[in-house]
Formats: structure tokens, sequence, C-alpha cells
């Protein structure tokens, strides 16, 4: 009997263990889930409310999949059917002859079992993988329309949990957990229903033992969903100190804190030992409890079945059938129970992405927005006022000015002042509170905001880079440029002369966020990419930070080129790189005085009195 019911145990596992399960929470795991916030609780009827349309094209190969499952499942009962069978006529009997029609049979079952567990698993892994490509890609489109300030706001971590692990477990509740739920079901009919069909007062007894497994699971998954997530979290801290680590590398050799770093590192990882070592202790207890129902189960089933079969009720082929069935049964039952864990861990998973997707952006086309096409690049900002989404203290208040093709508008004031702000509202991540901006006369938000980018080139103050080539990063502002277009933009820009000696040339990678290059480099890489997208507005955010006085001449030449023609506003402290027809805007910071002044007054306060634009 016994290797019946190691294989049974194994066609079970092959039914009932979806692989994208043992594959998820291994990922799980070693995710970086420090900075999970929690989110509202959604019901799981939302959940499938919100990510069922996303199985759509899908379904037939879910569907595919029980079938497939289903069919196995059956096999396997007429197999252990069969197995009886031999037992009774061939083994008792020693009637050799009455074997091979069976024996063919099992083996021909086997063969179905064996071909429709391979269609079953490909065909729901093929839709669970479909599923979660498809809304991964949703969600992260999703974010790409939100303002940069979604993501800026969140830890980096926490999101790139949500389109992992959360986006996982979503699939695993509306795709392959569906799957799973199904032919697990099915399977406890079957097996149920066949060791009834044997002897139902011994099923009944039997049966009787089966909330001792759920009694025990219970207690035993409590504990140790809080073993899982004390295991995630402490993994979760180091992944962050690990990810500071090795981020801030040149700051820790030389501050010589390497032994800190290290320090930190093993304190986190002592708790992630002490979560994994609880876990491990319930894992190894789990096991020998439910062997300990499951002999206790067997002692039963073998001393009632001798009795019944002294008695000659009951054949031995019978017996080993029932048994076997049985040993299908538990294990189908305990799978249940787990995937009530597994199907309120990915509620939890959903309710963190329907916060995502529920995540309006601030700012989007109006229904009849225009397309801007090239424009001339005029820019008018008309008593701009603005304050932050949630902040009531004002960052701009009755801001006016204009620039036009050819001109240079330059921006200083003290820092916090507002400067970058303004090249926010410019790109329409917000819309201003008050008055309004204008792109050759016509208001930023009658504009598609695509059309409206299309013609603005932002050189930001941090130099943006992917860890591409020197090439990659100089195209990224039109992907369809020719490698020619490509080195005239480095020759203005001053990159030709030192990619050429680069190592592979303009195939050189420039290593993570352009690392492998110096500052001066970098900017100019960012010139090279402003000068291919050849917009008629550009805006220079600090184009001179962190660059020496020699190094900011080099970039000063690329930059003026650059320049010439078209609308720049420049945002600078440092004047020595003003050029001299600037127009000079000094923006002051919005005092809290006024505010409160006001309020002091008796006038209810308005943050957009005054002005807080000094122009020259
Ligand atoms: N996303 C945001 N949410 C809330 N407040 C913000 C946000 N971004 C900036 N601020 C606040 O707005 C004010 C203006 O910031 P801004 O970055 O425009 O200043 P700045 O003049 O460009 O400063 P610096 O010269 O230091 O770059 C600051 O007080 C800043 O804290």
């Amino acid at each position: 009997m016994a290797p019946v019911l190691l294989r049974s145990r194994q066609v079970v596992g092959v039914l009932l263990d979806s692989p994208r399960e043992g594959r998820r929470s291994v990922r799980r795991l070693s995710l970086n889930v420090s900075g999970r916030e929690l989110a509202p609780a959604i019901s799981i009827r939302r959940t499938f409310r919100e990510f069922w349309p996303d199985t759509r094209g899908l379904r037939r190969l879910f569907a595919a999949g029980v079938v497939f499952a289903i069919l196995a499942a059956l096999c396997e009962v007429v197999a252990i059917r069969l197995f009886g069978h031999i037992t009774d006529e061939v083994l008792t009997t020693r009637e050799l002859d009455a074997f091979w029609v069976p024996a063919f049979i099992w083996l021909g079952l086997a063969a179905i079992a064996g071909a429709a567990s391979f269609g079953g698993t490909y065909l729901t892994a093929l839709g669970a993988e479909r599923f979660l490509l498809g809304l991964r890609d949703r969600v992260y489109a999703h974010i790409q329309t939100l303002a940069p300030e979604f993501s800026e706001k969140r830890r980096l971590g926490d999101l790139m949990a949500r389109l992992t692990d959360d986006v996982e477990a979503i699939e695993e509740l509306v795709g392959s957990g569906l799957v799973r739920l199904i032919t697990t079901s099915a399977s406890v009919v079957f097996f149920a229903g066949a060791a009834f069909l044997i002897r139902w007062d011994l099923a009944l007894i039997t049966m009787a033992l089966i909330p001792l497994f759920l009694v025990v699971s219970k207690v035993f998954a409590s504990r140790f969903r809080v073993a899982a997530a004390r295991e995630r979290r402490s993994n979760g801290a180091m992944n962050s100190v690990l990810e500071e680590g090795l981020a801030n590398q040149p700051l820790v050799q030389a501050y010589n804190r390497q032994g800190a770093e290290s320090r930190r590192l093993h304190d986190e990882g002592q708790g992630w030992l002490r979560a994994n070592m609880t876990q491990a202790w319930l894992s190894g207890l789990y096991g020998p409890a439910v062997q300990v129902i499951e002999t206790v189960c067997l002692i039963v089933i073998l001393g009632f079945g001798a009795w019944e079969i002294a008695s000659g009720r009951l054949t031995i082929g019978g017996l080993l059938a029932f048994a076997a069935y049985l040993a299908m049964l538990y294990p189908a039952v305990q799978s249940l129970g787990q995937l009530a864990l597994t199907v309120s861990e990915a509620a939890a998973g959903s309710d963190r992405v329907i916060e995502i997707l529920s995540s309006k952006p601030g700012v989007t086309d109006a229904d009849d927005a225009v397309d801007a096409g090239r424009t001339s690049g005029r820019i008018e900002f008309d008593r701009v006022g603005f304050a932050y989404p949630g902040r009531n203290r004002p960052v701009l208040r009755d801001l006016s000015f204009t620039a036009g093709p050819g001109e240079v508008v330059v921006f200083s004031g003290p820092s916090g002042a507002g400067k970058s702000t303004l090249v926010k509202l410019l790109l329409r991540f917000y819309d201003p509170d008050h008055g309004r901006i204008l792109l050759d006369g016509i208001d930023l938000r009658r504009l598609t905001r695509r059309s409206l980018r299309e013609n603005v080139t932002v050189l930001h103050q941090e130099t943006l880079m992917f860890s591409g080539t020197v090439r990659d990063n100089i195209a990224y502002a039109r992907p369809d440029a020719t490698i020619d277009e490509v080195m005239k933009a480095a020759e203005t820009a001053g990159v030709h002369e030192f990619a050429k000696a680069l190592p592979q040339g303009y195939e050189t990678p420039v290593g993570q966020r352009g690392r492998l290059l110096s500052g001066g480099q970098r900017q100019r890489i960012a010139i090279a990419r402003a000068i291919l997208r050849d917009a008629p507005v550009l805006v220079l955010d600090e184009p001179m930070t962190g660059l020496d006085a020699a190094t900011a001449a080099q970039v000063m030449r690329p930059l003026q080129r650059l320049m010439a023609g078209r609308t720049t506003l420049l945002i600078t402290h440092d004047m020595r790189y003003v050029p001299e027809n600037a127009r000079v805007v000094e923006i002051e910071p919005v005092r809290q005085r006024d505010r409160i002044r006001l309020k002091r007054a008796g006038v209810p306060f308005h943050p957009f009195r005054g002005n807080n634009c000094k122009r020259p």
C-alpha cells in the first residue's frame, strides 16, 4: 500500500500546489517590503470586481486548466479502484491471467493522468503569467500617469513590492487561486465520494477526523503567519540597509563607517534569523502533528477494516483502495485550509494595488484639449498662485513674467522660494490655483499634456540617466534618432571629445545612474539629449551644480549653443554664468509672516495675496 499512498500524495501535490505558489513564496520573502504601508480593508468581492476584467482573454486557459486537473483526478480515482481490483482478483487469488488487462488499463490511465496533469499545470501557469504581465503593465502605466510626486512620497521598496508581490498575490486570488479552489474542491468530492462508495459507514467514521486537520492547520497557520510577517519585515529592513549602504558606498568609505554599516546589517540579520527559525520550528512541528493524525486515521481504518475483512463484509483490495482515497482526501482538505490563508493574504495585497489604481492624476487633459503642435515657445505666467496639495501655505503668489524665443529669463532667489515649483507648473505636473500660464497665448489647461511637454526640454538639477550606453542616454530624447544625429548632438554638446576616448566609444555603458562618468560628462550628455530633442522652450535648473569653474566653462559653451533661438528659463544662484542680455526675476519666498499678520488683523486668510516676485 505504501507506494500507492506515496504516489497518490504526489499526484495530489501536482493537482493542488500551483507551481506559481511555491515560486511566489520564495520570491516574496526575498523582496524589500520594509516600506509596506497599511491599505484600507477592501472586501474580496471588490478585489474580484476590480481585477476579474483582467482575466479577459485568459479565462479559456484557466477553464482548460480546471478541466485537465479534474481529468487527472478522475484518472487517479479509477486507478486506485483498479489497484483494489488487482489486489482482490490477482494478488489474493494468485490468478496471474487476470493481471494483464487491469494492468494495461492502469498504465493507460497513468499516461492520461500524466498528460492531463502536465496540460493543467502548463495552461494554468500560462494564464497566470499572462495575467501578471497584463496587470503589472496596467499598474505601472497608471503610476506613469500620476505626477512624479506620487512616487517621490513613497518608499521605492514599497512601490516595488506592490508591483511584484502584491500583483502576484492578486493573481493567486482571481487566477490560479480560483483554479486551485475549483480543482481542490472537485478532488475532495471525488475522493470522498469514492471512499463512500466502498464503505459509507467507514467513510463517515474516518471523515469525522477531518475537523482535527482543520484545527491543527488553523493553530499553526495563525502562528506561522505572525512569524512570516516578522520575517518579511526583517527582510525588508535588511534590504534597506543593503540598499542604502551600497548606494552610499563612497560616503560610507570616506567616513570610515564600514564597520558600523556591517553591524547594522548583522543586527537586522539577527532579527531575520530569529524569525526564520520560528518558521522552521513551526514547519518542523506541523509535519509530525499531521502525521500523528494521519496515523490515527490509518490505524482506525486498518483496525475496523481487519474486523470487517474477518467478518467477510470487506475485501483486502477494498480496504487498501479505501485507505488510498483517504490518503488523497486529507491533503486536499488541508490544501483548502491553506487556500483560505492565501486568499486573505491576496486580499491584503490587492488592497495595496487598488490603492494605487484609485489614485487619480491631479492633472488630466481637458475633453476638448488641443494639440499644441510645434510652438514658437513664448511663455507667459499671468499672476500665478500655487500651494502644494494638502499644504495651506502658498509657494508662489501673483507670479507674472513673459519669455519669448531667443530670450533668457533667469530665476534666482533663496532656497525653497519656489523656483523648481514653477517648472513643475510649466510641465503641468500641477495646475496653478490662481492665474494662468500660457504657451503661445494658449492656456496650458487647453493643451494636451503630451504636446505641451514636446515643446519643453528640462535639464534637471540632478542629471538623470539610465544605465544604458552613452548613445542610449542621448537618444532617450528621440529613440528613433540615427547614430549620425546622435553624434551631431554629441559634438555640439562637447560629448564627442570624451566619448571617443571611452573604451567602447558611444557604446560604453555609463553605469548605474551614469556613475561611471564625471559630473561634467553627465551634464554634457544631458545637453546633447536636449539638443536632440530640439524643443522651443528650454528650462535649465541649476545647470552648473557640482561643477568646478573649468568644467562649468566647458559646459557653458554647448549650453549657449543650445539656448540660441529658444525661450530659456534659467534657474540659478550663480550669476557668473548668466548671459549678459538675460532678464533676472528674483523669486522671494511667500512668508509665513504674511499669513500670520493677516490672521491677526482679522482678515480671512487668503493664501494668494501680495506678490512674491520682485522684478528688477
Ligand atoms: N511635492 C511637494 N509637496 C509639498 N511641498 C513641496 C513639494 N515640493 C517642494 N515643496 C516645497 O515647496 C517649496 C518650494 O520648493 P522648490 O523646490 O520650488 O524651491 P526652490 O526655490 O527650487 O529651492 P532650491 O533653490 O533649494 O532648489 C519648499 O518649501 C518645498 O519644501
